[in-house]
């Protein structure tokens, strides 16, 4: 690894630390180094605050003349909620910019580098560039698509079970297994449920383990708008509750939730719910990334929609047979083998007893 690659990766290093936080920002990490000794350093906390690199030159003050910074993501060039960061970079007259991933809006892609270039600036692109660019697969997928990137978690049996046939369910995975699946609750805008699972297991769907962390809004796929008012979702309000259901529900039924005001019904135009309608609803509202916790019948939609851009899959040791017990994927699925969605393995890995998965949709 060259000194370049050492520094990029140390400003990927620290923006990793904050995914999930600076949505619906990319998270973005810079390190500034003058005659080999890093001398700021500088991530994006929060949108709407500082850029990394604005961060990165505070801290280097006046060592940043003839300095390089090395960036995880191109500087912007233009003015958004703060001034463009490429300009705070000639400003600070620095010698030097190495850059990791290409800006993916395409309005604005190149402007930044093109600036410093004009400037006299040295600019080198593309160094690990792999690896930022999979710290913002989220914010990129969001950036090209207008939707969420999609997660679809599971946790099954060796023999693909969700639930033994009597409908138990907790817990299948262990306590390691079930950690790391809050990590993408934290990392996640919104995590979605259909209206079966809140019935069969009343979850909380709050970021809990491992220190907790910042809570996913919850939302609920229910054409029939029969989520129990006794349920968790409704009654515990520590993060907001979005039901989305279908045209065909009665300002009646409505009114029962309006009680609640972390509590929000959307009926959508059609009478019954369609998945990419969901999901264009749901980038409108910012969200930039969603965790689909199941169940079957909802996995089945997100599958058939072809809307999944990643599966998260947790795989116990443990054999519960049974003809009638649920499995990750039910719904009306796939007639023909050619139909199947194909995914490339992105990783295994063990986590406590249970095997993780994560593979991506061929084509993506
Ligand atoms: N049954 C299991 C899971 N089950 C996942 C969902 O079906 C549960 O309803 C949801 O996690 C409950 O959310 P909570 O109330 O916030 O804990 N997920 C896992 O990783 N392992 C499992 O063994």
């Amino acid at each position: 690894m060259d000194r370049d690659e050492q520094y990029i990766k140390l400003a990927i290093d620290m923006a990793k630390t904050t995914v999930g936080q600076t949505s619906p920002n990319p998270s973005v990490g810079a390190v500034v180094v003058k005659d080999n000794e890093v001398v700021g350093l500088g991530v994006h906390v929060k949108a709407g605050e500082a850029h990394a690199e604005i961060n990165a030159l505070k801290m280097a003050g006046d060592k940043a003349k003839n300095a390089t910074i090395y960036v995880t993501l191109e500087p912007c060039s233009h003015y958004g909620k703060t001034p463009p960061c490429a300009q705070a970079i000639i400003d600070a007259g620095m010698k030097r910019v190495v850059i990791a991933s290409d800006d993916p809006n395409p309005k604005v892609a190149g402007r930044g580098i093109k600036m410093l270039e004009n400037a006299g600036i040295e600019v080198a692109t593309g160094v690990l560039r792999e690896q930022a660019d999979s710290l913002n697969a989220n914010f990129f997928h969001f950036i090209e698509t207008g939707e969420p990137y999609v997660y679809l978690k599971t946790a099954m049996t060796l023999d693909g079970k969700i639930a033994t046939s009597s409908g138990e369910s907790q817990w299948i995975t262990g306590e390691n297994a079930r950690n790391d699946g809050h990590q993408y609750r934290r990392r996640c805008d919104a995590i979605l449920v259909g209206v079966q699972t809140v019935i069969n297991d009343d979850p909380k769907l709050t970021t809990r383990m491992e220190g907790n962390g910042k809570n996913p809004v919850r939302i609920i796929l229910d054409n029939h708008l029969r989520t129990p008012l006794s349920s968790q979702l409704i009654q515990n309000d520590e993060a907001p509750t979005w039901i989305i259901t279908s045209s065909r529900v009665s300002p009646h039924q409505l009114k029962a939730y309006r009680s609640k005001d972390h509590v929000e019904v959307i009926s959508l135009k059609s009478p019954a719910i369609k998945i990419p309608e969901v999901l264009r609803y749901l980038g409108e509202k910012n969200i930039t990334s969603l965790l689909v916790e199941g169940g079957g019948t909802i996995a089945d939609a997100f599958v058939r929609a072809g809307k999944v851009s990643e599966l998260v899959a947790y795989i116990a040791p443990k054999l519960l047979g049974g003809k009638d017990a649920l499995t990750p994927v039910e719904g009306k699925g796939f007639e023909q083998l050619k139909q199947a969605l194909h995914l490339r393995i992105h990783s295994t890995e063990m986590v406590g007893e249970d095997i993780k998965v994560t593979a991506i949709p061929k084509g993506r």
